[in-house]
């Protein structure tokens, strides 16, 4: 421990979350008619003093008068302020304690309440400097110690003067006469804590800012209660995540950057620096070279179900883990589909179409129910699956035809293969998956193999359709209607033509890739996708992951985590405890799972270990990622 080193830390919206005199008032004013209007003008002259725009003496005469606060106040003053110490104080309670001769609560507050609070963080009252009350009789508050620095204008400069601190001075604080120690010369460095409140004229004036205590600790090298500061975790959400996510993330502590839109390669490449964690949706492609120019990337959060837009390869060599949302809409697809089978049975937009245009044109020609109509699901996975279910309830007979063995639900009956299913469906819905080698799988033999006039949907993605085919078999009364929610190159941003030879055929429902796009989906997805991530992040939990190994791991508890992810090479794990156990490193629990390309390896150890092992595991040959967690 140093002895020159000194860090000046404010007590009102810094140690605490909230100000003091405001929730004194709270408490004191209980019962008062116009309660809220005088703790108005309280937070009133409170913002003014801190942001500096009005005498600090002068408020604080003030604001004691509107508050007509008494002794028996306090207690339970203290009590709140008990439970609304700032997260990361609580949190780096270590650090207080260890640095106890070096830390001084300096504040305009006053030591009745402050003392109680902070010196249960080991903080020394010697070296705990601000105000004190002034008391009638009655136990009244009815000023404060004039004779005390504090309470003046530029008070704590005054203060700062006569100690005469001898060595280096930081002074961490929201408020503008905190940021007037390092004006004055007296202090090295003032960050601006933005963990509880934001003053713009503050941060504007700050050396840097220090959204949590953690970011402080980790510039100065103090010891931490969490291995990272979450403020310097950048996440980049692309093409409309739902709102829910950027609130979560934000919480979290994230930096967040977001794009209505998706990105071209060439765009995403250069956003991609010093991203820790990309959000995107279906449109844009995460290619090898967009991971060759990300440098900072742990995880990709695919906000829907399908993830062929990522190169889940490159991203496993590069160790990223991609995470995705695999039933959040499914439901959402399966209303979608199943409106649409009705709507095409009854030819209901043309008729729509023509309504519009004054053309009443009531027959029953070619309208027929869905009851009794044959259904053809192909990929009967989670949303092949409801369908059918729901498809059933409405009294259709369901087929379907999946390449993997899948459980069939109700009555539905599986075909043993797609030619069987085709050759039998009224109506066929595509439900499967984007992968690579179902690129053209629907094409002219598929649509000459079906019934004449079958309807035909695709929900599932657009390179998986020939399109000229299906316009051929569209125009040659094959396909008497057909719904398709998904295309080879859908647009970047709602901003951009649509253009597609499907547009203006008979009976063909267009939408624009919208069968997830239901309110109740998007909220389940923006809610589910940053829950795995931050689980990835902070406990190193893989599960769900689309491309990494699973493991479900114990919570961490009195111990520090190394995550090691490597290439699938014989011998790392052994490489791995031969760098533990040279560096005798006691070994609380271990994980590993390995999938073709990779190994990943969670060791927990004992809080005390020589941090020579972190440089050590970074050089185990076959290394792709690793870090540590406390
Ligand atoms: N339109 C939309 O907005 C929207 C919304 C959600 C999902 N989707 C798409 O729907 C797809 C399916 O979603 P899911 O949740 O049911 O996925 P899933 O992985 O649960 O099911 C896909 C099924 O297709 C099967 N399959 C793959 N290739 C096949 C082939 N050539 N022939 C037969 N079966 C094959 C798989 O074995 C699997 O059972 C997603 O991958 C996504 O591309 C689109
Ligand atoms: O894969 C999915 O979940 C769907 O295709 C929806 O994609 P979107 O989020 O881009 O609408």
């Amino acid at each position: 421990m140093t002895k020159d080193k000194y860090y000046i830390i404010d007590f009102d919206s810094t140690f605490t979350q909230v100000e003091a005199l405001d929730e004194l008032g709270e408490i004191s004013l209980e019962g008062e008619e116009n309660k809220a209007a005088i703790l108005q003008q309280i937070r009133d002259l409170t913002n003014g003093a801190m942001e500096g725009k009005s005498s600090f003496t002068e408020g604080l005469s003030k604001r004691l008068a509107l508050l007509k606060a008494n002794r028996r106040h306090l207690k339970p003053l203290i009590q709140l302020l008990q439970n609304r110490v700032s997260d990361s104080i609580k949190r780096n309670k270590e650090f207080f304690q260890a640095y106890a001769d070096n830390i001084l609560i300096v504040s305009s507050g006053f030591k009745e309440f402050i003392t109680p609070i902070v010196t249960e963080y080991g903080i020394k009252e010697e070296n705990i400097y601000a105000n004190t009350f002034k008391f009638d009789e009655q136990g009244n508050i009815i000023g404060f110690d004039k004779e005390n620095l504090l309470c003046l204008d530029r008070g704590k400069i005054k203060l700062l003067e006569e100690l005469a601190l001898e060595g280096d001075v930081y002074v961490l604080g929201d408020g503008y006469t905190d940021y007037e120690i390092k004006e004055a010369g007296l202090a090295n460095k003032f960050y601006a804590f933005t963990e509880n409140i934001v003053r713009d004229s503050v941060v504007a004036k700050a050396d840097d800012v220090a959204p949590s205590l953690d970011e402080f600790l980790y510039q100065h090298k103090l010891p931490m209660a969490i291995s990272y500061p979450k403020n310097r975790i950048r996440v980049l959400l692309l093409e409309n995540v739902h709102p829910k996510a950027i609130e979560l993330f934000k919480r979290e502590g994230y930096q967040i950057e977001t794009v209505s839109g998706a990105l071209s390669e060439d765009e995403l490449c250069e956003r991609i620096k010093n991203v820790s964690v990309l959000g995107i949706r279906s449109k844009t492609q995460v290619t090898k070279r967009v991971l060759e120019h990300a440098n900072k990337l742990m995880c990709i959060g695919a906000f829907c179900i399908g993830t062929n837009q990522i190169d889940l390869n490159s991203c496993l060599d590069a160790g990223v883990a991609v995470f995705n949302a695999p039933y959040s809409n499914t439901r959402s697809v399966v209303e979608l589909a199943i409106g649409e089978i009705i709507m095409l049975c009854r030819n209901v937009v043309d008729k729509s179409t023509k309504m519009h245009q004054g053309i009443w044109d009531k027959s029953a020609t070619g309208s027929v129910e869905v009851r009794d109509k044959k259904l053809g699901i192909i990929g009967y996975g989670s949303i092949g699956a409801q369908l059918s279910v729901l498809a059933e309830a409405l009294g259709m007979d369901v087929y379907y035809y999946d390449v993997i063995e899948r459980l069939q639900l109700g009555n539905a009956r599986k075909c043993e293969t797609l030619k069987q299913l085709l050759e039998i469906s009224d109506i066929v819905s595509l439900h499967v998956d984007g992968r690579t080698s179902n690129k053209s799988m629907f094409g002219a033999e598929e649509f000459a193999a079906m019934k004449d006039g079958v309807i035909f949907l695709n929900l599932s993605r657009g390179h998986i359709v020939d399109l000229p085919a299906l316009v051929e078999a569209i125009k040659s009364g094959k396909v008497r209607g057909a719904a398709v929610d998904v295309y080879p190159y859908e647009p970047a941003s709602n901003n951009e033509e649509f253009v597609s030879e499907l547009r203006g055929l008979p009976n063909v429902i267009l939408t624009p890739h919208i069968g997830g796009s239901t309110e109740e989906a998007q909220e389940n997805i923006g809610t589910f996708v940053p829950s795995r991530i931050m689980e990835y992040i902070n406990s190193g939990n893989s599960y769900q992951s689309v491309n990494f190994p699973n493991i479900q791991l114990p919570e961490l508890k009195n111990a520090h985590r190394l995550i090691h992810i490597h290439q699938n090479v014989p011998g790392v794990l052994a490489n791995i405890n031969s760098v533990l156990a040279s560096n005798q490193v006691n070994i609380l629990g271990q994980y590993l799972k390995t999938n073709e390309q990779i190994g990943y390896v969670i060791t927990d150890i004992d809080k005390l270990y020589d941090k020579k092992v972190i440089e050590d595991m970074r050089q185990v040959p076959a290394t792709i990622k690793f870090r540590i967690l406390y």
